[in-house]
């Protein structure tokens, strides 16, 4: 099963919360929606599983085999809300048992899952402490196993690595992995940068409601690099003021008398820029600085 968003827009009552926002989402692929707090990650993922309508637009849930238009079963998609849902006072085997009867898994079924996913967090000997006992970490490892346990083939998670540490944040990106290769569909929000630039087959940058940047890794950057950072190393002294000077550098930085880190267009060739930068003094080094996507995210939503 795929999903695709169709011009979608959601309005409350003093703020749009997503205008005009299109997305498709495949089998076998992760797809990342990024942004600020409050740019309109969890009200598009409401309106992706069905939790309320879009005011404009449409979400359509479409057959990997023939692209047919498609009701979305509940057994079909697992979604893991940013207000989570489980019961506190219940135990863990409690709580995934009432979601597997919810989710429509026979009682065999539902017992060797619970027990699979239980040791794959590295869970079952906790199973039958109230889920209150446990750490904010854990907790957020049962709820992402009972989005998990009935295995759906359409996966939504609005921030699933929120509260995990550095060691369970690398062990759920492992898990999104494994159900992108068995052929899931995978759609998280977050604010992991640098998880997300690992993973996601395509990401979606949203501010204030509106798309800023999507595709694969690379285009997304191509559509939010406005500049370009250089290093040069000049073989004698020069002035940071006659760096300055060259047409093509809006910004220098000076890190000694020979080494700066100049800031570009980035529609300026670095061959051109190297020619003229040697008419200051002959170049000894020359680099370009790769942007990470966190420093581009920045520059994007604070421009
Ligand atoms: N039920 C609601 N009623 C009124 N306004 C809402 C409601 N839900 C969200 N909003 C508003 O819509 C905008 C988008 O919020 P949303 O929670 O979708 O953003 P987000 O990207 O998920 O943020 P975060 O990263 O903080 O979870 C915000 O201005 C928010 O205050």
């Amino acid at each position: 099963m795929y999903i695709e968003a169709q011009s979608v827009s959601k309005e409350y009552a003093t703020v749009r919360a997503v205008d005009k926002v299109s997305l498709v989402a495949q089998g076998g692929e992760i797809l990342a929606l990024l942004g600020p707090n409050g740019a309109g990650k969890s009200s598009l993922v409401r309106m992706l599983v069905g939790l309320t309508q879009p005011d404009e637009g449409a979400i359509i849930y479409r057959s990997a085999a023939d692209g047919s238009a498609q009701s979305l079963a509940t057994e079909a998609f697992g979604y893991l809300p940013e207000d989570r849902g489980l019961y506190l006072d219940r135990t863990i085997v409690d709580n995934l048992n009432y979601i597997a009867r919810l989710r429509g898994l026979d009682k065999a079924t539902a017992k060797q899952n619970i027990e699979h996913w239980l040791a794959r967090f590295d869970l079952s000997e906790r199973a039958t402490e109230p889920m209150r006992q446990l750490s904010k970490g854990n907790q957020q490892k049962v709820q992402l196993i009972a989005t998990l346990l009935h295995n759906p083939k359409l996966v939504i998670l609005d921030e699933p690595f929120s509260g995990l540490d550095p060691v369970n944040q690398e062990f759920v990106l492992r898990v999104l992995e494994e159900l992108r290769t068995a052929g899931t569909t995978v759609i998280l929000s977050a604010h992991q940068m640098a998880l997300v630039e690992r993973m996601a087959d395509k990401l979606m940058l949203m501010n204030k409601g509106k798309v800023i940047a999507q595709g694969s890794l690379p285009q997304v950057r191509q559509q939010l690099q406005t500049q370009q950072s250089l290093m040069v190393e000049f073989s004698t002294d020069v002035d940071a003021e006659t760096v300055a000077q060259v047409p093509e550098v809006q910004a220098v930085e000076s890190l000694d008398s020979r080494n700066y880190v100049l800031q570009c267009q980035d529609s300026v060739a670095p061959e051109a820029l190297l020619v003229a930068l040697q008419g200051c003094a002959p170049v000894v080094q020359f680099s370009r600085q790769q942007h990470s996507l966190h420093e581009l995210y920045l520059q994007a939503v604070q421009s």
